[in-house]
């Protein structure tokens, strides 16, 4: 899909025709759709989803906010997909579990709080996350039920580009039509040659959410967003924790000198990384697994022992069982499906958003996506712009970013400015005692206008929304810098950091 700002654009009367329809008995009949495309049949639907995750739900619900009407189908048997169930949030939950014990361990007593013994009760920690999950999960069907939307539990595949089979869950088959179809089924871990997920001793991000006992030696395939957190929270707790990575630097996307300075705040708590090394095979047979390793270029192998193994080398969009063969739907060689910029896809009424089509896997690209989606479906105008979606490691510190960094600055030729500004001089982090970290602004040199924000501290995650917000709206570093910011606060060094950028910083 093209990346550049889906901006501002009629959706005029891209809806086409579709008038075959057939019913589960396999009766065909035909009626005429309207100008703007909206079912006409009482049974029929407006707008149809497949999938509950952040993609789906939010179209759901967007949907029918717009009026127009709407059947999610959802084949887990509770919403939200992978974000709600098995990915954001219950990681977020063991994250914050796990730092509030390694705080407790490690920096309490610094600031006067003793206590004679702590300990981790992980059953306890588990329920926490569960509860979270599951307070959420039921959330998204209360606001199912007070949008309207029509929520249909079971495995949805094509029968024709306007008729949905439903497995149900609990037995029997549903057909739900609708004029308009969006496929939101998200993505899946990716598998590794040699390396069998058993979701014990080889896990992926679902089993490594839900490990019955602290493993002593982690490994973790894959130094992306999955491994760094999940190997995070696991080292947290006690695990010795290896990192093995086939490419040569720890997250590939992101600023090379921030993702630097991350690797030594990970590597300060104990984490070890491997970098370009490739993971031969894994054999189960024994006590231990057992991993054979070699360089990424090829050499001398070497065995490295684990009792629990995390696979967490990226993700592939799912669609097994939906019938895209059927219809005809596009997609690219990785299995993503092809979308232009108002979400079709080559099938007239069929669309698709989230983590199965290109760009960025993120919870809130896909919820942007949703809303778009709809918008452009329901004849108004849709916006979504891929540069701007900022990406954040939620680890201790965070790795929180917007826009280009500096090497694709440099490779586009841009002539820039850089602003940086460490919290080891911000009020707020000093006397908090959690000064590691830094916020790097790059700039256009002629104009000021800001290209990227990269911010490494606690909290950068919600620090990086004043970047997005002056990313999308074109600022300059000298409005951030002009901007007041309240004192005293972690946000007066991405201020500084403005400063930095067209002038001089104040406090250092
Ligand atoms: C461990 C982990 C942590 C993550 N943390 C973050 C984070 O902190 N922030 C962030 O932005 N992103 C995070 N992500 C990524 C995020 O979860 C995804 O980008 C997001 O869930 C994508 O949303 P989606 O709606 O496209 O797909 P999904 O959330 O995958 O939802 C798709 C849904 O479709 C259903 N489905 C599939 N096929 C069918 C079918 N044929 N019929 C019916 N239903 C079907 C699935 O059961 C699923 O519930 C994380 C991912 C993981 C694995
Ligand atoms: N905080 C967040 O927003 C968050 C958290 C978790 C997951 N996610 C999303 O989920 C997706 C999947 O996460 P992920 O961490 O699995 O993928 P990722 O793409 O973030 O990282 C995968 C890493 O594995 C490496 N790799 C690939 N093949 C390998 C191999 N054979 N051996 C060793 N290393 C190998 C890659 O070079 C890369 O660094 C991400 O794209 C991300 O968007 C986001």
């Amino acid at each position: 899909m093209a990346m550049a700002t889906i901006a501002r654009r009629k959706a005029s009367t891209f809806l086409t025709s579709r008038n075959l329809y057939s019913n589960t008995t396999g009766l065909k009949y035909s009626f005429f759709i309207g100008s703007r495309g909206f079912a006409t049949s009482s049974d029929d639907n407006d707008v149809v989803v497949i999938g509950g995750g952040p993609g789906g739900y939010v179209a759901a619900i967007k949907a029918a906010q717009l009026g127009l009407k709407t059947t999610c189908i959802e084949k887990r048997g509770t919403l939200g997909g992978t974000c709600l169930n098995v990915g954001c949030i219950p990681s977020k939950a063991l994250l914050h579990s796990s730092h509030m014990y390694h705080e407790a361990t490690h920096s309490f007593a610094s600031h006067g709080v003793k206590f004679s013994s702590v300990e981790v009760d992980l059953p306890a920690m588990m329920g926490q996350k569960d509860k979270a999950v599951s307070n959420l999960t039921k959330g998204i069907e209360g606001l199912f039920k007070k949008n309207k939307v029509n929520y249909v539990k079971g495995y949805g595949k094509f029968v024709s580009p306007s008729e949905v089979s439903v497995d149900n869950v609990d037995g029997g088959n549903t057909v739900v039509k609708g004029k308009n179809i969006i496929i939101a089924t998200g993505s899946d871990v990716k598998s590794l040659p040699g390396v069998t997920i058993d979701e014990e001793r080889i896990v992926s991000s679902t089993g490594a959410l839900a490990l019955k006992e602290i493993p002593k030696r982690l490994v973790v395939i894959g130094a992306g967003y999955i491994g760094l957190e999940m190997g995070s929270v696991w080292g947290r707790l006690g695990s010795q924790v290896t990192v093995v990575e086939f490419a040569p630097d720890i997250v590939p996307t992101m600023d090379a000198e921030v993702r630097k300075q991350f690797q030594r705040a990970l590597e300060k708590q104990k984490m070890k990384f491997m970098l370009k090394t490739k993971v031969v095979s894994v054999d189960t047979s024994g006590d231990t697994v057992k991993l054979t390793l070699e360089p990424s270029a090829g050499g001398d192998q070497t065995i490295l022992e684990a009792d629990v193994v995390l696979v967490s080398a990226g993700r592939v969009p799912f669609t097994a069982g939906l019938g895209l063969e059927k219809i005809g739907v596009e997609t690219d060689k990785g299995g993503r499906i092809l979308v232009n910029h108002k979400f079709a896809t080559n099938v007239p009424g069929v669309y698709a958003i989230g983590d199965v089509i290109p760009g960025p896997m993120l919870a809130h690209k896909a919820e942007e996506d949703g809303v778009a989606c709809v918008e452009f479906i329901a004849g108004k105008e849709g916006h979504v712009d891929y540069d701007m979606v900022p990406g954040v490691v939620y680890t201790h510190p965070e790795v929180a970013y917007v826009g280009k960094t500096e090497e694709q600055v440099k490779s586009l030729g841009i002539d820039y400015r850089v602003g940086k500004f460490p919290f080891m001089a911000n009020s707020r982090a000093k006397a908090i005692d959690d000064a590691e970290g830094i916020v790097k602004i790059l700039a256009e040199k002629e104009t000021d206008k800001i290209l990227g924000v990269h911010i490494m501290s606690p909290n950068a995650g919600e620090l990086i929304h004043e970047a997005v917000l002056a990313l999308q709206y074109g600022a300059s570093s000298e409005d951030i810098a002009r901007t007041c910011h309240a004192h005293p606060t972690m946000s007066e060094a991405v201020k500084e950091a403005a400063m930095a950028t067209y002038d001089k910083p104040i406090h250092i």
